[in-house]
């Protein structure tokens, strides 16, 4: 047996969030079945899936909250529990924090501090990285929503961790505050942190993820990076004409990109209505239909987390 072999596995500290064949059920709900998805450092990964699809269950795992049914959920290579000073490795929020409303931010973070092991001094640093050093000394009572959700990412902060873990960050800030936060965790990552955002709409972390990991009733549909599942975009059109010859004369200049459907109908791909509708235009065609078969990034994340059709949505066990 080689040394390989009998070596107990090294401690990683490589902040690489993996989640392994991880199921957690609750009495006949299986909110999480059979997960697996690795998440890695120096990129922002957005973990995506409609209400219920079990991206919190998943997050409470990862960070002691829920003991799994099966499988894996671990941190640098260690359950979130083993993790000596776990807040020095991961900062995470998992809901809207509530905070008291007659302290000030400044004092709101010294009552954490010590837990986390860090200096007031450090209290300070963390308000100015997310705005807040003006407005330290007032009391939270009267902070906005945004500016609550600033607190909540400091208070995340505040042990340096390499490991940040929030769930829906973005629920409640204006599109100011998106841009805001998008910043923050793309800086974040920049300096090599490992960053999981959930969220269930696309369009909100879409400009700030450089990953996607998306799942829907507890399962994977899909993971890749964020180029990956804009390569499932995709352009067409559909064009019926009452004249098959002109209608081919029009659309064999698109060769390979046609499919025909029925003498006078085709399907072209790579090319957009208005092309295709000015084409027919300019040779005197008539068209009795004239479709867009065009698929974004939003429709590609609904049908990849639609229910099954025999499932009503919202329904599962
Ligand atoms: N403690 C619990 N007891 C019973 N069922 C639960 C519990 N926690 C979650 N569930 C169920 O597990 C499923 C997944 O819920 P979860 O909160 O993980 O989804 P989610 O993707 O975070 O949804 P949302 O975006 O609405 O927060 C849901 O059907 C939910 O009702």
């Amino acid at each position: 047996m080689s040394f390989a072999d009998t070596a107990p596995a090294p401690a990683r500290d490589d902040g690489v969030i993996a989640v392994h064949g991880l199921t957690k059920t609750f009495g006949p709900v299986r909110a999480v079945d059979d997960l697996t998805f690795e998440v890695r450092p120096g990129r922002v990964t957005g973990f995506l899936g409609p209400n219920g699809a079990g991206k919190t269950t998943t997050l409470r795992a990862l960070l002691g909250l829920v003991r799994p049914t099966a499988g894996t959920a671990t941190i640098g290579g260690r359950r979130y529990t083993e993790i000596p000073r776990p807040q020095r490795v991961v900062g995470a929020a998992l809901e809207a924090a509530s905070f008291h409303p007659g302290r000030t931010a400044r004092d709101h973070l010294r009552v954490y501090a010590p837990q986390v092991g860090v200096d007031d001094a450090r209290c300070d640093e963390v308000l100015g990285l997310v705005g807040l050093a003006d407005v330290a000394g007032r009391r939270v009572g009267g902070y906005s929503l945004g500016m609550r959700q600033r607190l909540g990412l400091a208070t995340t902060l505040l042990g340096d961790p390499r490991v940040l873990v929030l769930d829906e960050p973005a629920n409640g800030l204006d599109p100011e505050g998106i841009r805001w936060l998008r910043d923050l965790l793309r800086f974040l990552a920049g300096e090599g942190r490992t960053v999981l955002v959930s969220s269930h709409v696309l369009s909100e972390v879409q400009q700030t993820v450089d990953d996607v990991v998306i799942i829907a009733r507890g399962r994977l549909v899909h993971a890749s990076s964020l180029a990956g599942l804009a390569a499932l975009e995709r352009t067409g059109t559909r064009l019926r004409s009452p004249d098959p010859d002109g209608l081919d004369r029009v659309t064999g200049r698109w060769g390979a990109a046609v499919r025909r459907l029925a003498p006078g109908a085709v399907e072209v791909d790579g090319v957009e209505p208005a092309e295709a509708g000015r084409a027919a235009f300019d040779a005197g065609l008539e068209l009795h239909e004239l479709a867009s078969l065009s698929v974004g990034l939003e429709e590609i994340f609904l049908r990849l987390t639609a229910p099954p059709a025999d499932e009503p949505a919202g329904v599962r066990s």
